[in-house]
């Protein structure tokens, strides 16, 4: 076993040599859309015309093969955002024949409103071979399988479409292994699979050309990525045998079309450039929530809790993407270095900045621990967990990002609210406004919109919170374009090998760091969740924690927005106090239920770090006056330095929350905070420049600076806050470790060689029959197995190999 480090992680990494076009930095494919499947929007694939894709999903009878994976290369392959001829092997457990798992993939993919000609031929690429996973013997089934399969698509190919050669020259086999397994399984499958390998170079003559011998490999892992630092570094270590290149693990949110809109929305738009840091921006909330439960996952998540499963990687993966820098490009390494510089920038969690909670049965729906597939009774496994996470960087410093995630709530619904201060030196009659907030919803009914002040019309003066929105279905046209699935993204890019939307080794690591600490303490039983009614909004501590990092005053504005009917207005005049906006939440009586509830919270908060029996004190509880402060004055540090140009303090007022006097620098993302002798100074903070390349150069704090002038575009003069070049005093600390080389390749990358393909189309009939023979189940007994669940009990565990097909 190689041991472990980040370093040979990153050693593994290749970003540069590919066996076939990736694209290019800029995504912009420079070699044109012809070298793609489809080429306007709506048909648009990334996956290279011609490409001969297999799919291998190991765990196909699992759930997440059956709801997702299966039924997402279905449609790929029907909207033809694929090629035509990809195969799809199942590998499970279940000794099905061919026909057997056919009908299982049936299942998954019917639909009655689609054609059924189009389902029938999808089921006639789809394939099985079964045996324990990483067993040798059966994987060597499930290779020579594969092997048989992919030398006939070539012939068939040479036959249908142009000549042999020219499929050949043109094109290559790439094989996507999908691990929809639990993790633990995920290093003897690789492991079985890269000894077919070595066999298959051991047999081959010694001046063969490897690559012509056998197809690129990449490999997805599906989250959970271990469990904590230990157990992740161990998963890396066994997966050594695994390039870096080859490894794809997947985070669907980062699929979400709306999720990848954040970079647009942030680098397109030069009205959010200046706002978005701490000058601006009071508090930032991600924000996952479900209204049911485990829903029969218990026996995993049980294992994990919220945390891990949502938390550690969906929701901190879309805070990196909202507080990091622009990247260079929009490619893979550049967009993963700048979130890898978010992550290292964020200070461990503490306990003081952490509620969980664990829901109870109510309204006719089961609590957690009443759902028959916890069979802990006594789990204390959080179902919701609210965590402020800190990041050490000039832009971000002191606004608290606040993660949080919940199962049986209020509602379904996943969001990112940016939160602003309240306007500075405001004139008396706009002096109880509330803040600006920006809202992208990622699901359900995606959108973006601000919170704004408007004049109500009319001779009264009164002014009233607006919503000023971009919802995509009024905009965008779903029925002629529907928007891609998080999955169906992914798996393009998988075949495409684009690395932008998936998580890097470093990116892992430093995740891990963030929770561990908080993840041990909670798995000791020193911390009992808050109970929680199922459909409540979770725990009221969980609000006294958002309430004490400065979420304060914002209204119910117009809560959510529900097609067909009236906006609800809200007339700031007329009910200046109570509403707590820290999420809208679709009924008033909800945020003033809440809002009542905060003091009560607050207590309950305190109360929480009470029962944190002989603990590590990570903090003081935060006494009445410093939540009162806290909630004043936000989180900004009030030594920060206040600039001339808005020296001038706003009139006391009684009523008003005033925000904190250094909160308001105009860009003070440029402006690095006075080092105090508190502060924890993190090996690698956000603010360290990317290297120059030759391609570009990069200033400093690229944020806070506008592009350099091109003849096509308008330069706004340079303003007084661009920060300074680094200059020779300043310590640079070094970059490179962090960052994977874009030139280093484990594997050399030969011009495309004609593969090794049987002579005649007869041959590789043959070789396909003789491989499905060779390996031929289908006794009634098994037959039988057909027709039982998709994800049947795990009692065939001892199962030896069975590779069927025909
Ligand atoms: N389901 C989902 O919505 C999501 C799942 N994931 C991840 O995807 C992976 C698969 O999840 P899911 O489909 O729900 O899992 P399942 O429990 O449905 O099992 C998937 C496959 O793994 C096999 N398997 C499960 N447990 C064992 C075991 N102890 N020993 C040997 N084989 C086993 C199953 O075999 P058999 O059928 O024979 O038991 C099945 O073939 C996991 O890593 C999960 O965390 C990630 C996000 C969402
Ligand atoms: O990864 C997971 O995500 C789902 C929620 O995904 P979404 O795309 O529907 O928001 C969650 O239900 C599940 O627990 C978790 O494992």
């Amino acid at each position: 076993m190689i041991p472990f480090s980040a370093a040979s992680v990153r050693k593994n990494a290749s970003w540069s040599a590919s066996k076939h076009k990736t694209p290019t930095e800029d995504c912009s494919d420079s070699d044109g859309d012809e070298s793609r499947i489809g080429t306007d929007s709506s048909t648009y694939s990334p996956v290279p015309r011609g490409q001969f894709s297999t799919a291998v999903v190991f765990g196909s009878d699992g759930n997440l093969a059956s709801k997702k994976i299966l039924p997402t290369l279905f449609k790929l392959w029907k909207r033809r955002m694929v090629p035509r001829d990809l195969l799809v092997v199942g590998y499970a457990r279940a000794p099905l024949t061919t026909e057997q798992f056919r009908k299982q993939v049936f299942r998954s993919i019917y639909d009655p409103r689609q054609p059924q000609a189009e389902r029938k031929e999808f089921q006639a690429r789809c394939f099985y071979a079964s045996g324990p996973f990483g067993d040798l013997e059966a994987t060597r089934g499930l290779v020579r399988l594969l092997r048989a399969l992919e030398a006939r698509r070539v012939e068939e190919r040479s036959v249908t479409g142009a000549s042999k050669e020219a499929a050949d020259a043109a094109n290559e086999t790439v094989r996507l292994y999908y691990m929809a397994v639990p993790p633990f399984l995920y290093a003897d499958i690789c492991s079985a699979l890269r000894t077919c390998r070595a066999e298959a170079f051991d047999a081959a003559p010694a001046d063969a050309d490897k690559d012509a011998l056998w197809p690129v490999e990449r490999f997805v892992l599906e989250k959970p990525f271990g469990r904590d630092s230990a157990s992740c570094a161990a998963l890396f270590s066994q997966l050594s045998m695994v390039s870096e290149e080859e490894t794809f693990r997947i985070d669907h949110y980062l699929g979400k079309e709306l999720v990848l809109n954040l970079l647009v929305l942030r680098f397109a738009n030069v009205c959010f450039q200046s706002i978005w840091n701490r000058a601006h921006v009071k508090a930032v909330q991600v924000i996952f929530k479900e209204d049911f439960g485990t829903d029969g996952r218990g026996g995993y998540f049980d294992e994990y809790g919220i945390i891990r499963d949502v938390m550690q990687n969906h929701l901190l993966q879309v805070m990196a993407l909202v507080a990091m820098e622009q990247p260079l490009s929009f490619g893979a390494e550049h967009i993963r270095t700048e979130k890898l510089k978010v992550l290292q920038a964020c200070k461990v969690l503490t306990l003081d900045d952490v509620v969980v909670g664990q829901y109870t049965g109510c309204g006719g729906h089961k609590g957690y621990l009443e759902d028959p597939s916890i069979t802990n009774k006594e789990s204390t496994t959080e179902t919701f967990a609210t965590a402020v996470l800190h990041i050490h960087s000039p832009r971000w410093d002191g606004v608290p990002f606040i993660l949080k995630a919940g199962k049986a709530v209020t509602d379904r619904k996943a969001e990112v609210r940016i939160q602003f201060h309240t306007i500075p030196g405001a004139v008396s009659a706009l002096m109880d406004c509330a803040a600006n907030e920006l809202v992208v919803r990622l699901q359900p009914e995606e959108s973006i919109y601000w919170k704004v002040i408007n004049k109500v019309p009319g001779l009264k003066f009164e002014v009233q919170q607006m919503r000023m929105d971009l919802l995509y279905s009024s905009k965008f046209d779903g029925d002629a374009k529907p928007m891609p699935e998080a999955y169906e993204r992914l798996l393009l890019e998988v075949l495409a090998n684009d690395h932008s939307h998936f998580v890097s080794a470093d990116e892992l690591i430093e995740s891990w760091r963030i929770f561990t600490p908080l993840l041990h303490t909670l798995k000791e039983g020193k911390i009992k969740p808050h109970p929680y009614p199922f459909g409540s909004r979770g725990p009221p501590a969980a609000d006294a924690l958002a309430h004490k990092y400065g979420m304060s005053k914002f209204g119910g504005g117009i809560t959510p927005y529900v097609e067909g009917q009236p906006a609800r207005k809200y007339v700031q005049a007329h009910n200046s106090e109570s509403l707590l906006g820290f999420e809208d939440e679709g009924s008033e009586a909800a945020s003033i239920a809440s809002s009542q509830a905060i003091s009560a919270a607050e207590a309950i908060l305190g109360a929480a770090r009470a029962e944190v029996v002989g603990a590590p004190k990570l903090g003081p509880p935060p006494s009445a006056v410093g939540l009162a402060a806290a909630s004043t004055y936000g989180t900004a540090p009030p030594s920060a330095p206040l600039p001339p140009s808005v020296a001038i303090p706003s009139p006391p007022s009684a009523k008003r929350e005033v925000p904190p006097p250094s909160a308001p620098l105009p860009q003070s993302a440029a402006i690095p905070s006075p080092p105090t002798a508190k502060r924890e100074v993190p090996p690698q903070s956000a603010a360290i420049p990317s290297p120059p390349t030759a391609k570009r150069e990069v200033p400093p704090q690229s944020a806070a600076i506008p592009s350099p002038p091109t003849a096509r575009r308008e330069v706004p003069p340079q303003s007084a806050t661009i920060s300074s070049p680094p200059t020779s005093r300043r310590e640079v600390p070094p970059q490179s470790a962090a960052i994977p080389s874009p030139t280093t390749s484990r594997r050399e990358v030969p011009p495309p060689a004609a593969k090794p393909v049987t002579p005649g189309k007869a041959r590789a009939e043959d070789e396909v029959s003789a491989a499905l023979a060779a390996l031929a189940v289908g006794s009634p007994a098994r037959a039988a197995r057909a027709d039982a669940p998709a994800n049947p009990s795990r009692a065939h565990e001892k199962d030896v190999q069975h590779v069927s097909g025909k």
